[in-house]
């Protein structure tokens, strides 16, 4: 084996990515699709209940699965072009904001990543320092500078107003940007989640995959009056999520917390967590959450969500099976052949 290829995690996803959770976002409801029978038998019930009564109704609904399933099959691929395409032809307008500085982070934060970083550090003493536990392990800190919010939002404004692709984050939200396209991950997002994150995310969730959270998928989301004022109850792909608010000005869209997404909601009672501007949030992944709408204003807040290989070799979150992998470009969903601990120990010794 050669030595670059030690060096190197490589990813993947798991097989359910084209049939398991698509959302019909008409009836906020997610679907598995293997065939236009099973549909049928798992959801026309369900969907009648939800409003979808007529022929051609179900019709629209069999449209967009079928749009979807194909969407997610050729993401990958349109994904890569326009990463291609933005970085050759997207000027930014704020090119430092691609690289993490320290002083884009408030002391507040350095704090409590450096308490983290201590040998004798615990999770009662980091508590000590956070403060705001606001719903059931969901952990609120200042974290990044407003002058940095400030700069990042206008960058960002600036891609969209720009003619470059771009690529939406998921299904559920209709605006909003995946940051690896447009060059944030290697010199941003990464060292975030190694250098600073990862500290405090061991100590935090080490029964989740926070003591390694190996990959993740970064993106902003945008909420404005005339267009998503909301996101509906759902939880995310990833071991554990950092939620930071960048601002602008919005009034109400907090955030609500439910249980792990094995509990029913009817069994559920949500807890309503405000967001403030400059505020990071960390959560676990499969813990049930979403957005309330904003009555007034501009929300746009960035999504890290982490990934656990260790953990999710083990168990799919998002289809809950062993994965079955499947190739994927950079990060993918995060998984990773099981053995590769084993390979990298191997490569050690050579
Ligand atoms: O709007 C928010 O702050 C929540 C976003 C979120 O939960 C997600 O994108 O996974
Ligand atoms: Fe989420």
């Amino acid at each position: 084996m050669q030595n670059n290829e030690c060096m190197v995690d490589k990813f993947y996803t798991c097989s359910c990515f084209c049939t398991d959770n698509i959302f019909l976002k008409d009836y906020k409801l997610h679907v598995k699709y293997v065939s236009e029978e099973q549909v049928k038998w798992d959801y026309q019930h369900i969907l009648k209940t939800l409003g979808c009564t007529t022929v051609a109704q179900y019709d629209v609904v069999l449209k967009k699965i079928h749009a979807e399933v194909e969407r997610r099959k050729s993401l990958s691929v349109k994904s890569a072009e326009r990463a291609e395409h933005i970085k050759k032809h997207y000027t930014p307008l704020h090119p430092n904001v691609y690289h993490l500085e320290e002083a884009y982070l408030v002391p507040e934060f350095i704090n409590l990543v450096q308490y983290s970083l201590g040998k004798d550090a615990t999770k009662e003493g980091l508590l000590k320092l956070i403060h705001s536990e606001t719903a059931q392990r969901v952990y609120r800190f200042p974290l990044f500078t407003k002058d940095f919010c400030h700069e990042l939002i206008e960058e960002l404004e600036h891609f969209e107003e720009s003619d470059a692709p771009k690529g939406r984050p998921n299904t559920m939200n209709n605006y909003g940007i995946l940051l690896n396209e447009l060059g944030f991950d290697e010199a941003f997002i990464t060292p975030l989640r190694e250098l600073y994150l990862t500290p405090v995310t061991s100590l935090l969730y080490p029964d989740c995959g926070g003591t390694f959270l190996d990959s993740h998928k970064a993106f902003v989301v945008k909420y404005s009056m005339n267009e998503d004022l909301d996101l509906s109850y759902h939880y995310d792909n990833a071991e554990v999520t950092l939620n930071v608010s960048l601002g602008k000005e919005f009034t109400e869209g907090n955030l609500y917390f439910g249980d792990m997404r094995q509990v029913p909601l009817s069994e559920t009672e949500c807890a309503e967590v405000e967001h403030c501007v400059t505020e990071g949030l960390l959560h676990r992944g499969q813990q049930m959450h979403g957005a309330l709408p904003i009555s007034s204003g501009l929300r746009w807040n960035l999504i890290v969500w982490m990934r656990s290989s260790q953990e999710r070799n083990r168990l799919c979150p998002m289809c809950n099976k062993r994965p079955v992998l499947v190739e994927g470009d950079g990060f993918a969903d995060g998984f990773t052949k099981a053995d590769i601990r084993a390979q990298r120990a191997l490569c050690a010794l050579h």
